[in-house]
């Protein structure tokens, strides 16, 4: 008798945390309807609402997050009614919201933004490898680095052209003389060398030593990081072997500037506008705020990787679309060599021509609407609050969010939505489609394309990395009189690969062909 009752123990103590969850999530959907609406569920089946993160670790191995979220909102009725938010509770009373409605994403980032943020759960996703840098921070510690920023991102340092040459030189001849080339990681490391070097004065000469393991490094944190991100109440389960690894092999890289910056006293650093100033680094600015090396380390991180993984993203696929495009490429030479009055290539441009050159701008902006470049994001609500959109049965009424819940959007998927664009037409053409043209009349409503998110935490690098893409993008039509696209699925859309920034899952293979001496 005694062992039967012994048996029963784990069934009762099972059956009583299953209630106790359907009672939290119970509670929760009544506080939630007492606030407001709630938005069509995602109408994903699973034990306890964990089939949305197991889907959500599977479509992501399968490339395929795009797709998936496409499939909820066309499955739940979402895309027929243009309202693009659904719902999930996980768990008890974890609710999670994923939308691509521009005014949400709104709201979250600008107009209600005292009640949003990053979250405690990005913060915690994060917490190893970025600890209490800018971008997964909230509050006076957010603002706080963001201020202390905010002069390096000065229009005097950002259009500092030199930087991009010195690397651009070192770039070029890894072009090479017309053979095809994989070229994700030699551009990866072009940026990473930019950005190194306008942070913290250093060079980490990635592109001239192949035994650089930063960038190696570097990719395994991305790749275990958008796990961890993706798994939700699972990440603790998620191997952090190869992360934790990476993370150290990144410190050692900044330790030694560091360490030279602390050794400076606050007193004699003086943070400068100039561009060739030595003294007017990230690391400087920092150095001259704090001088707890954990912050530092924090901050500098952070901005390591969010100015070089993206920029090298972004740059990756307007070269893969070159590749695809000569009729653009043509173009694009003409504009350069009619506005620098010279075929030649030891003309460099200045900061003025860049910017005069309208049809580059255009190309630029083509290829961050089309590929996003962080294709999805996430903020917390840290209050009761609401979305303005995606409740009631045409989904146009404000929906209920409680304090505490995460809500994921999707750039990406914003950026393609057919309806958010004009009709197709022979100067609009499909906007599932690269194609510079199309902005040639257009430009897209406010919050529609975010390729650098919007509002108070807009990217603070947004110019830099503008001019660095504009400024390549010169120079390698400059020096090469086409690319020659070697990518295996032709005319066909590459699968893309969600890291936090989006990638070509195959990589981007092309053949550089050098302009003949002679023509220039
Ligand atoms: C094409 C290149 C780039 C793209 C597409 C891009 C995109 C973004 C996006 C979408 C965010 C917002 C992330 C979020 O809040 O969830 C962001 C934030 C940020 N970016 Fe960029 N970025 C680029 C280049 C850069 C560069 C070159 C730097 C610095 C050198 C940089 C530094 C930052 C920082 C520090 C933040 C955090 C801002 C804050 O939270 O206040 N980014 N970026």
């Amino acid at each position: 008798m005694a062992l039967t009752n012994y048996m029963w123990l784990p069934l009762a103590l099972y059956v009583g945390f299953v209630v106790l969850l359907y009672a939290d999530r119970w509670m929760t959907r009544r506080r939630v309807a007492r606030l407001g609406h709630s938005a069509p569920d995602v109408g994903i089946p699973g034990p306890l609402g964990l089939g949305f993160f197991y889907q959500s670790i599977k479509t992501w191995r399968a490339h395929a997050c795009l797709e998936w979220w496409e499939d909820i909102f066309s499955r739940n009725g979402c895309a027929e009614k243009g309202s693009y938010t659904a719902e999930t509770y996980v768990m008890g009373g974890s609710r999670y919201i994923i939308t691509a409605d521009p005014d949400n994403v709104k709201h979250m980032l600008a107009t209600d933004f005292q009640s949003w943020g990053k979250g405690k759960d990005l913060y915690n996703a994060f917490q190893h490898f970025l600890g209490d840098g800018v971008l997964s921070t909230d509050g006076e510690k957010w603002s706080a680095a963001r201020q202390v920023m905010r002069p390096l991102f000065m229009k005097e340092r950002v259009t500092d052209l030199d930087l991009f040459e010195r690397n651009w030189q070192r770039m070029m001849p890894l072009l090479g003389q017309g053979q095809a080339l994989e070229i994700d990681d030699l551009v990866f490391r072009y940026t990473l060398d930019n950005v190194s070097e306008f942070l913290l004065g250093t060079n980490f000469g990635t592109l001239l030593d192949t035994t650089n393991h930063f960038t190696n490094a570097f990719e395994k944190i991305q790749k275990t990081q958008s796990v961890i991100m993706r798994a939700g109440p699972l990440a603790w389960t998620v191997p952090r072997k190869e992360y934790k690894a990476g993370i150290k092999i990144v410190d050692s890289y900044l330790e030694p500037s560091i360490r030279r910056a602390l050794a400076l006293s606050a007193a004699n650093i003086s943070f400068s506008k100039k561009a060739d100033d030595e003294q007017n680094t990230l690391l400087h600015a920092l150095v001259a705020y704090t001088n707890n090396r954990k912050d530092i380390r924090d901050q500098l991180t952070t901005v390591l990787f969010a100015g070089s993984d993206t920029t090298a993203s972004a740059l990756t696929w307007l070269f893969f679309e070159l590749s695809r495009h000569p009729e653009v490429v043509s173009k694009l030479q003409t504009l350069i060599f009619e506005t620098l009055g010279t075929t030649d290539p030891s003309r460099l441009p200045t900061y003025s021509e860049l910017k005069q050159m309208k049809y580059l701008t255009n190309t630029i902006n083509e290829t961050l609407r089309y590929y996003a470049t962080m294709p999805f994001a996430t903020r917390q609500a840290l209050r009761d609050t609401t979305l303005p959109r995606g409740g009631g049965p045409d989904g146009t009424e404000p929906i209920a969010v409680l304090a505490g819940t995460p809500v994921l959007f999707s750039a990406l998927l914003m950026h393609r939505r057919r309806d958010l664009y004009p009709p197709i037409s022979a100067g609009f053409p499909d906007p599932r489609t690269w194609c510079p043209e199309r902005w040639d009349d257009w430009q897209p409503k406010s919050w529609q394309l975010i390729p650098f998110s919007g509002g108070a935490r807009t990217c603070i690098g947004q110019s830099f990395a503008i001019t660095e893409i504009a400024y390549t993008a010169v120079r390698l039509l400059q020096c090469f009189e086409r690319l020659d696209d070697f990518n295996p699925r032709g005319k066909e859309d590459p699968v893309l690969r969600y890291g936090i920034v989006a990638t070509a899952e195959e990589g981007v293979k092309i053949a550089f062909i050098p302009r003949h001496v002679e023509k220039l």
